[in-house]
């Protein structure tokens, strides 16, 4: 990294300038003749700075000064309140070549450290996610700002459900990303495609960076924050710069079909499958038709009938607060500011992205992803083993709701969720026989909707599955619940009972009235279905290395 490093140049309008790289930042500086401080043009940090290259003259310029070089300089620079593209060229004097050219070294592999400048990007669009916008949004902000960074793109239109699995089933491994211009459908797809692949463990490794013009876009909250979900810049220089984040895929085995499908956001039975399939008419509305399928839900109040076996790994609320909490104070304490990566933890992790040592391509056979931090680590680049159906033995929690209305009369438990269960110091998390279920929402991410953090102690790659088992409650608990939904805090609900599973099964006893569930927002007919986890199997890109850290995991010294 350079600490300070200066380069006189001439600027647009003639005058005199100086680029100046101080602290993790470029300034562009315009000096004065009159001794007065110089005037600063611009000034970003070096973490959204895209690239700096010597390029040919224009003509206009050739003639005046046909002995300068000029300099482009193109960053993302905050204006505003957003990110907006910047594209600067300045003229560098025959004295100053030498200079410029060693400065354009530095100042590239300041703002890019560890990471391959230049990506190849295979960009999948979806031009009827969310609110139909995509194709303008890539054509307006995302193709400049990848060019501007000197990315080559591959562009693709999806033109039918699947088309992205298609793709992405068959393409070579050329890709450092795979990005998607749409919302959490495309990612799934892209995922499932790369997932049944006779080479799935190496095609997995490439990762995907989701631009958000779908309807929730879950990952992009969860990589981004609930105010950056919808910041395109910022999901284009994830695009360029994103470390790699490995995460878990679940296979779901649907019986008696046998059809295998990979998840790697949620799987849902009840009020969530309605809240979700049964808005897709909604979709204009963008993310709010999330909130108007909930209060639907409610109005119904109806207990699903099913039969839930869990192997469950923890269960103690308190206690997965707290690990969630501790994991999330170990990397802060290891998070970079500025130029972007820390070596510490690309070490530690494997985390280049960049094709192993002679940049050649995204696949790193050095970067494990399963068996990631073992020293004797041999590449596995097979396929995924097929899934069988699970045996579940004595040690397995057994859920059953067979009730299709379940007495939600105000009981002391509910009377406290009501009035404040968030402040209580005992959680309630034992499944009792004989309540009904309102939804089973399984999760390996926290957030699912900006208003809903639904597994606030989810941490990536942990090869666990977050699984929240809603139990039928009075209806205005559940409208009190919405509250405290976006924060995470609904999970200290007495009536939501939280489980850590490494595996779970979920039958279905009323195929007539609940025909479907879902997988990632997608439908699926509902018999029996068998879930187990790939631990880091997939990549995420992500600014950091990590998910988005919430409030909820950002409390210290707090048992709620
Ligand atoms: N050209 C197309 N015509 C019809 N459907 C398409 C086309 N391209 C993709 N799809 C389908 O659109 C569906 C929705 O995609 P996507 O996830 O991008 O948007 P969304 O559902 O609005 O957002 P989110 O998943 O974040 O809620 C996916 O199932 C995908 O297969």
């Amino acid at each position: 990294m350079i600490s300070h490093q200066d380069l006189p140049v001439i600027l647009h309008n003639e005058k005199r300038g100086l680029l100046t790289v101080e602290d993790g930042r470029l300034d562009v500086l315009q000096l004065s003749r009159d001794g007065r401080p110089p005037k600063r043009l611009l000034s970003t940090p070096l973490k959204n700075f895209l690239r700096a290259y010597l390029a040919p003259l224009k003509s206009d310029q050739q003639s005046k000064h046909p002995n300068n070089r000029r300099l482009d300089l193109h960053s993302l620079a905050q204006k505003d309140h957003s990110l907006r593209l910047v594209k600067l060229h300045v003229l560098v004097e025959p004295i100053n070549i030498a200079e410029a050219e060693q400065w354009v070294d530095n100042i590239m592999s300041a703002s890019y450290q560890s990471i391959k400048p230049f990506r190849k990007v295979l960009l999948l669009v979806n031009p009827v996610g969310g609110k139909g916008k995509a194709k303008s949004i890539v054509h307006e902000t995302v193709l400049p700002i990848l060019e501007a960074a000197g990315c080559v793109v591959d562009m693709r239109v999806t033109t039918h459900r699947l088309h992205a699995e298609e793709i992405t089933r068959d393409i070579d491994l050329e890709y450092d990303v795979i990005a998607t211009a749409s919302g959490d459908g495309l990612v799934y797809e892209v995922l499932n495609g790369l997932a049944v692949r006779p080479d799935a463990r190496k095609a997995l490794r490439i990762p995907v960076a989701p631009i958000p013009t779908g309807s929730a876009n879950a990952v992009c909250i969860n990589l981004f924050g609930v105010e950056d979900t919808f910041n395109i810049p910022l999901s284009c220089l994830n695009i360029i710069k994103g470390r790699l984040l490995p995460i878990d895929l679940c296979s779901v085995l649907l019986l008696p079909s046998n059809v295998r499908r990979f998840s790697f956001l949620s799987t849902a039975i009840g009020l969530m499958v309605d809240l979700d399939i049964g808005t897709e008419n909604l979709r204009w509305m963008g993310d709010v038709r999330f909130t108007v399928g909930f209060l639907k839900g409610l109005a119904a109040n109806k207990s699903s009938k099913c039969r839930l076996k869990l192997k469950v790994v923890e269960s103690d609320k308190v206690e997965m607060a707290r690990k969630a909490r501790e994991q999330a104070r170990a990397r802060k304490g290891t998070k970079v500011v500025g130029g972007g990566v820390n070596p510490l933890i690309d070490g530690v992790k494997k985390l280049d992205v960049n094709g192993g040592t002679d940049g050649s391509g995204a696949v790193d056979d050095g970067a494990a992803a399963e068996d990631d931090g073992k020293d004797d680590y041999i590449p596995d680049h097979g396929p995924i083993h097929d899934a069988k159906p699970l045996e579940p033995d004595s040690t397995w929690l057994t859920i059953e709701s067979t009730k299709s209305k379940t007495s939600t009369k105000m009981n002391n438990a509910s009377t406290q969720s009501l009035n404040g269960a968030l402040s209580s110091p005992q959680n309630k998390n034992d499944w009792m026989d004989g309540q009904g279920i309102l939804y089973f929402y399984a999760g390996m991410m926290p957030w699912v909707a900006r208003d809903l953090m639904q597994w606030p102690v989810a941490i990536s790659g942990d090869g666990l599955i977050d699984v929240v088992v809603q139990r039928v409650a009075p209806r205005m608990v559940m409208v009190n619940a919405i509250n405290a939904a976006a924060e995470g805090d609904i999970y200290w609900l007495d009536e939501q009972h939280y489980y850590k599973v490494s595996a779970f099964i979920a039958e279905n006893l009323d195929k007539a009235n609940q025909p479907i569930f879902t997988i990632d927002g997608e439908a699926f007919p509902w018999d029996s279905f068998h879930v187990d986890v790939h631990p880091r199997i997939a990549n995420l890109l992500s600014l950091d290395g990590e998910f988005f850290a919430s409030k909820f995991v950002q409390k210290h010294e707090q048992k709620r």
